[in-house]
């Protein structure tokens, strides 16, 4: 696989607090890279160091092999939501096709499919601020992969989206790196990510936790958990072998267990005498995943590494 973006020991610190701690990912073309973490681990200024946006203290960004930002080559869709107020939605589309050099015949066509495809057919001529926050949405992302970007950015993209308006970006998401564009996503939905990224990149106070192929991290991190409904004391639960932590909310108890146990084996574990009303057995989500190292659970290693 082709590797667009290269960010190679990335340092960025503000008034003497270090704020991106050697930071070290690659982007391939065609796929679905996640960047995710914590509020405030990092993840914007690492995206906007990659944009020349700000400029790193050290380490090297690199496109297609070049330190050269190929502008026209990249789509970005910025935290910072905010496209100008008072222009109509086309010439906005139009204008920043023509900033990154694309046939301006081309662009309306793709504008006006883009805004059918995401159910604004008519609204051609409807200026930014008369659109809701969602449609405004939709327009910004039709603007960012208006001039069929190599490389696409996207900084929250499903925010503000209600459930129809998530499915049809996903699906465009995924269409996008199915013809060859690499795309680095960043998001908190993890259910969302879990379900779309290829590859995901896991930060936590600027430094690197987790970096690897999804299914590679699931298998890795994502232990078993086994869930019992039934009056149960947790003393008992958290004395069974094997089990990491457990939590107990009203009649439901949950265990976390440890890593590489044979699930069959340790369901002989559990004594007669347990009250159970319904029992399930579940790998952990990447949401709960996610949640360990926020919360500074510790359940995983630092800085583990699959193979990315
Ligand atoms: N221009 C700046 N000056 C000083 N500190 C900054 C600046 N930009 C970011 N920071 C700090 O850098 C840290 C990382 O911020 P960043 O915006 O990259 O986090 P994030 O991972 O994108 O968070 P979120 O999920 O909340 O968007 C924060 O502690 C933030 O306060």
């Amino acid at each position: 696989m082709e590797v667009f973006l290269k960010v190679g020991h990335l340092k960025k610190s503000f008034k003497n607090t270090e704020i991106l701690k050697d930071i070290s990912f690659e982007v391939n073309k065609g796929e679905i890279m996640a960047i995710l973490g914590p509020n405030g681990a990092g993840k914007s200024t690492t995206i906007r160091n990659i944009m020349g946006i700000m400029y790193p203290d050290d380490g090297t960004v690199t496109f297609l092999g070049s330190k050269q930002i190929p502008r026209n080559k990249i789509g970005y869709l910025p935290e910072e939501r905010g496209l100008y107020q008072n222009v109509q939605v086309m010439d906005i589309l139009l204008y920043l096709a023509e900033l990154k050099d694309y046939p301006i015949k081309k662009a309306r066509e793709r504008a006006l499919a883009y805004l059918k495809k995401f159910g604004l057919e008519g609204k051609e001529k409807t200026t930014i601020d008369e659109l809701s926050k969602g449609m405004g949405q939709k327009v910004q992302f039709i603007a960012s992969i208006i001039h069929e970007p190599e490389f696409l950015i996207l900084d929250e993209p499903f925010s503000g989206l209600d459930p129809v308006s998530q499915e049809l970006f996903k699906q465009e998401i995924r269409d996008l790196a199915a013809n060859g564009t690499a795309i680095l996503l960043s998001s908190h939905q993890m259910n969302l990510v879990e379900e779309m990224c290829d590859r995901l990149f896991l930060i936590h106070r600027g430094q690197k936790v987790i970096y690897g192929k999804m299914d590679d991290v699931k298998q890795e991190y994502a232990n078993f958990k086994c869930t019992i409904k039934g009056e149960n004391r947790l003393e008992d639960m958290e004395g069974l072998p094997d089990v990491q932590r457990v939590e107990q909310r009203d009649d439901t108890t949950i265990m976390y267990l440890t890593k590489d146990i044979q699930v069959a084996s340790w369901l002989k574990n559990l004594p007669d005498h347990i009250d159970v009303k319904e029992l399930s057995i579940d790998r952990i989500s990447l949401h709960e995943i996610f949640i360990d190292i926020a919360t500074d659970k510790n359940m995983l290693k630092e800085g583990a590494e699959t193979n990315a």
